[in-house]
Order: C-alpha cells, then structure tokens, then sequence
C-alpha cells in the first residue's frame, strides 16, 4: 500500500508489520469464522483505545508546527471521535454491549502497553516522534481493510472491513501520510533517510507496530 514516501521505507524497516497486519484473527474475520465474543471482546478494548488514541493525536495539534498541520491532525481527532468510536458503539449496542458497559472496559495489559507508549513518544519526543509512534495504527487500519476489501470477504463482519477499507477511511490516510511526508521534509530535509534522526524514527515506528501486532493477541 503506497501512502506516500515515509511510510513505506518505515514499513519495510518494521520487523513486525506481518505479524500486524496477516494475523488469525484478520485471517477469520474475513471469512466470517471469528467468533463473535472474540469479535466483542476485541471492539470493547478498541474502543478504549481509540479514546486514548484521540488523546495522542490532540497532543499532535498542541505539537504540530503550523496551522495548516494542526488542521490535519485535528482532522484525525474528529474521524476517531465521530466516525470511528461510533462504529464501535453501534456494532455493541446490536449486541446489547451498552456505551456505560464499554467506557468501564478494563484495559488489557496489551492496549495499556500500546497506548501509553504512543502518548509517551509524544510527551518525551517532538511531533515526528509522536507522528512516527501514530503512523502504524492509521495507515496499518488502512493496509488491511484496502486489502481485505479487494480480496473479498464474508458478510459476518462487513462493516469493519467496509470501513477502513472505504473511501472515508482511505482519503484519511492519504492525508496522514501526506501530514507525516511534509512534517518530515521541513524538519529534516530531502536527506531525511539518511540521518541518525530517521533511526529514531523508525525505531518509534517499529515498536508501534510491534504492540499493534500484540493487540491481536487480547481477544484470544
Ligand atoms: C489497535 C488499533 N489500531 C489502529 C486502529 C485504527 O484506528 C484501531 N482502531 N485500533
């Protein structure tokens, strides 16, 4: 998936964006076998962890250098908190999960894990750090839901895949990847790949991907 020039060069770097993205979980999602409590299971920590990750791209506005990349990513907050969590809520309250119940979800040590260390790049690093530590998580949810779109998939749950792999969702990471490409570009230059700066990043990046690929994990 191409969204823009940063983010396949991290992508590639990233030992564990596999594991991410070509999970059993994904695998049975797609064919509809996943069962539903695991389904549930998965949405209720999610939704927890979309609350902590509009935190962290709130922390983008308040870092981010100019006007026009506070826009982007406080595009990013309103699509977590207006599109996204509503999906989540609506896909519970079908299976008589209420929002009350959802809010007071325990976090699994895998989402506490994944969100805190985002947040942390943001309030320790700069906003390419934070950018670096945000990216698998937007553009990850774009890679698979563009792919298990195009390959086809069981009606069970068509409404997640037609999200992250819908028009909405997609044009969302087209802006990310554009965000992090000209945050990238005016801060460190055209030879951005090639200085110890760019290490730290994709250092950042391949964590992140690294506790994606174990937030599977939490749903059994
Ligand atoms: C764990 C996780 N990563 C990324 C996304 C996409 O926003 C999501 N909803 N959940």
């Amino acid at each position: 998936m191409n969204y823009g020039t940063c983010f396949p060069r991290w992508r590639a770097g990233a030992p564990d964006w596999d594991a991410y993205v070509r999970t059993p979980f994904l695998r049975s999602l797609a064919d509809g076998s996943l069962p539903r409590h695991a389904f549930l299971t998965y949405l209720a920590q999610d939704y927890v962890f979309l609350i902590h990750f509009a935190r962290a791209w709130s922390l983008a506005v308040a870092k981010a250098g100019s006007l026009p990349e506070m826009r982007a990513c406080s595009a990013t907050v309103h699509a977590l908190l207006e599109t996204e969590t509503r999906l989540h809520l609506d896909l519970c309250a079908r299976a008589g999960i209420t929002e009350a119940e959802l809010t007071a979800t325990v976090e699994a040590p895998q989402n506490l894990a994944y969100t805190r260390y985002v947040l942390e790049a943001g309030y320790s690093g700069d906003f390419l750090d934070l950018l670096a530590a945000l990216a698998p998580c937007v553009l990850g949810y774009g890679e698979i839901g563009a792919r298990l779109l195009s390959e086809g998939h069981d009606p069970a749950y068509a409404e997640w895949i037609e999200t992250y792999g819908g028009t909405d969702y997609q044009a969302l990471c087209h802006g990310t990847a554009a965000l992090i490409d000209g945050a990238v570009a005016s801060r460190l230059g055209p030879q951005a790949p090639a200085l110890p700066r760019w290490h730290q990043l994709q250092d950042r990046f391949s964590t992140a991907t690294r506790l994606e690929a174990a937030f599977w994990t939490l749903a059994g």
